[in-house]
């Protein structure tokens, strides 16, 4: 998606219309980037920012009902005086399963002044398994998805983004290395194009628990689909039972 500097009304339009898009190809769910309907508008996200039922948090559950789809994707959310970038993931009959806070803020782009960070990470119960959320910046801490796989036995993990493009190369190589060292799905989706003073790297991906790339869209925006095949988490984690391997008496 390539999302429009805070202009809330021309993304929410876009969202509206690749959800419709993605329930037309019978999915199950979509993924949406980082802060898709502000941006990187942060010096104004006190006024963008939503509480949980309100603003756009009730306008993903609206859609996630019309369209009979699930909805994950970060959005701003006001709790008390603080903001957070928070991932909400919404069932098809528009109840919230669970929201993750981002933990990890990135200075690069100044998240740490005008956010408040996220107090844990949030394992969801959801049909196809445990599902994990992390977001942007998240990708990095290689512990944090050992803690969803590892502790809380997470078999799919949703990653909404904002990567620069002068990062591409960290952001495809760091989702396969996540997909391979978890031995789970990983399902990635970054923003395209210029917004504010940033160009986005787009290539969002899925990768599947033997770190190949099941999908993968292009640096435009597109909406890309395709079918998660389950039993390869588990003929993965059989073929190489590094679970069972690790040695956390030594390092854990
Ligand atoms: N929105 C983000 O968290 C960006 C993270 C990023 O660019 C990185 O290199 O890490």
């Amino acid at each position: 998606m390539h999302i429009a500097l805070g202009d809330v009304t021309r993304n929410q339009s876009k969202m509206e219309a690749m959800v419709a898009e993605a329930a037309r190809r019978k999915s199950h769910i979509v993924v949406l980037p980082e802060l898709w309907s502000t941006g990187y508008a942060l010096a104004e996200a006190k006024h963008y920012a939503d509480e949980l039922s309100k603003g756009m948090f009730a306008t993903l559950s609206k859609t996630a009902t019309q369209n009979k789809i699930a909805i994950v994707g970060s959005i701003l959310e006001k709790r008390g005086l603080e903001v957070s970038n928070s991932a909400p993931l919404f069932a098809p009959n528009g109840r919230m399963v669970g929201v993750y806070r981002k933990i990890h803020l990135f200075r690069l782009m100044e998240e740490d002044q005008f956010l408040q960070p996220g107090p844990s990470i949030t394992p969801l119960d959801l049909p196809w398994g445990t599902t994990g959320i992390a977001i942007c910046y998240d990708l990095r801490f290689p512990e944090m998805f050992r803690k969803y796989t590892v502790d809380m036995s997470a078999r799919i993990i949703f990653i909404p983004a904002e990567w620069p493009l002068v990062r591409s190369e960290h952001w495809r190589a760091l989702l396969i290395a996540r997909a391979i060292e978890n031995q789970c799905y990983i399902v990635a989706c970054n923003a395209v194009g210029k917004t504010g003073d940033t160009e986005f790297g787009g290539h969002s991906m899925i990768v599947d628990p033997w770190g190949k790339i099941v999908v993968e869209a292009g640096e435009s925006e597109q909406l890309v689909s395709a079918t998660i095949e389950l039993n390869v988490i588990d003929e993965v984690r059989k073929t190489i039972p590094v679970f069972e391997d690790m040695r956390l008496d030594i390092y854990g």
